[in-house]
């Protein structure tokens, strides 16, 4: 198996989470509340977490989502105590974990580490790897609590083999076995999933998320997949720049984007450029409201691809019917959905539009569009500028 799941930086912070003298094995895990207070992380000039304030629920699951060099992974590395913030604290449970006067060794905060590139120990044995964080029990015991979280994930038969004959999935299982066996009561997760085919990835989110729901772990998953995040969060938290954009569930998040920038995140969007008058925005398809926007300002109005609803087509035109009238200028068969660029009298730029298989619409079809106002969304021009 390839060199590169052997990551030398992963397996260290792995090695400290669960070094000896640390968590043994708890009876039962108690679920625990992770809290951060206005935290922030400094490298150099750059803050690469700006004062962020974050509550995860005892047994959440939360998804940190956001793009590459937001924060996601810092704000993980706080939580494990691998880094220390430059400012703000860090509670587990009540218990200040970081903060200006305090700092708790990663061994001492009952936390589980898993990363993307698995960070299993190599010249360890696959129960030797499961049993790594049980040091302190007695040997047999540790290789029996080991034994049964690998038969958990149906690889007891590999317990003396080296990791190294295990496929990307079976690698993942053992590095999840590894960091539950401790049970502890917060689980870190960085890209967990990242490394895996697609095929395999969502078998291995459903696996996982069953294991972390029988533990009842507080989990903290890094990912910069939006339908991962939906899959498995009871809540998202999407991230930008060190902050926090917006924290919610994924219905929230889908249908009440406080920025442009989640809107983009979670949905395919058409953005057009208007103008409002009297709290409403003009479109081709009537006024659409737009409120908190005074009258001359410019505004992004958001129609959804898949919003756009086909109402008549027709290979030649002519006959009435309702909606906005538009000509296909492409058709693309995607599957599950066809992906329709329509040119529309008042739009500058072609619509885009997804709807579902089975409508006969070829180029150069003149096609009937709607819309529901209710489902688009006004927010004022500057929002998506820096994102
Ligand atoms: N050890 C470090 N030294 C210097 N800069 C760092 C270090 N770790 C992170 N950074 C910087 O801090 C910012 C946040 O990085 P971080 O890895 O937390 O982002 P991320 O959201 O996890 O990104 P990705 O999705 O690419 O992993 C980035 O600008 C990154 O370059």
């Amino acid at each position: 198996m390839a060199n590169w799941l052997f990551n030398k930086s992963s397996n260290d912070a792995v090695s400290n989470v669960l070094s000896e003298g640390g968590p043994v094995r708890a009876g039962a895990t108690f679920a625990a509340e992770l809290r951060f207070e206005e935290v922030s992380k400094n490298y150099g000039e750059r803050a690469a977490l700006a004062g962020l304030s974050l509550d995860i629920a005892p047994g959440e699951v939360l998804c940190l989502l956001g793009p590459s060099g937001c924060g996601k992974t810092t704000l993980l590395r706080v939580a494990a105590g691998i880094e220390r913030p430059d400012g703000g604290r860090v509670l587990i449970n009540g218990r200040e974990v970081a903060g200006p006067e305090r700092f708790v060794q990663p061994e001492a905060r009952g936390v589980g580490l898993m990363f993307q590139d698995f960070a299993l120990f190599p010249h360890l044995t696959i129960l030797e790897n499961v049993a790594f964080g049980l040091k302190a029990l007695p040997r047999a015991e540790a290789r029996r609590e080991a034994l049964t979280v690998l038969a958990r994930v149906g690889l007891e038969r590999y317990a003396e083999q080296y990791p190294h004959i295990l496929s990307g999935g079976q690698q993942q299982r053992v590095a999840l076995a590894r960091a539950i066996v401790p049970r502890p009561a917060v689980m870190l997760m960085d890209e967990p999933f990242s490394g895996l085919d697609v095929q395999l990835r969502e078998s291995m989110q459903q696996e996982t998320l069953a294991l972390l729901r029988e533990t009842r772990a507080t989990t903290m998953i890094v990912t910069h997949d939006p339908e991962e995040a939906m899959r498995l969060g009871d809540r998202i938290a999407v991230m930008r720049a060190g902050r926090l954009v917006q924290v919610g569930r994924a219905e929230d998040l889908y249908h009440r984007p406080a920025e442009l920038f989640v809107a983009r995140l979670f949905s395919e969007i058409n953005e057009i450029d208007v103008k409002v008058a009297a709290g409403r925005a003009a479109t081709p398809f009537g006024p659409v409201a737009a409120p908190g926007l005074g009258d001359g300002e410019r505004a992004t109005l958001c129609i959804r691809e898949r919003s756009v609803g086909l109402t008549a087509v027709r290979a030649n035109g002519g006959g009435e019917a309702q909606g906005l009238a538009g000509r296909v200028r492409d058709a693309r068969f995607l599957g599950d959905a066809m992906r329709l660029e329509v040119v529309v009298e008042g739009f500058e730029a072609p619509l885009n539009v997804r709807t579902r298989v089975g409508h006969d619409v070829a180029r150069g079809s003149e096609v009937r569009l709607c819309i529901d106002p209710s489902d688009v969304i006004v927010f004022p021009s500057s929002n998506g500028k820096d994102t």
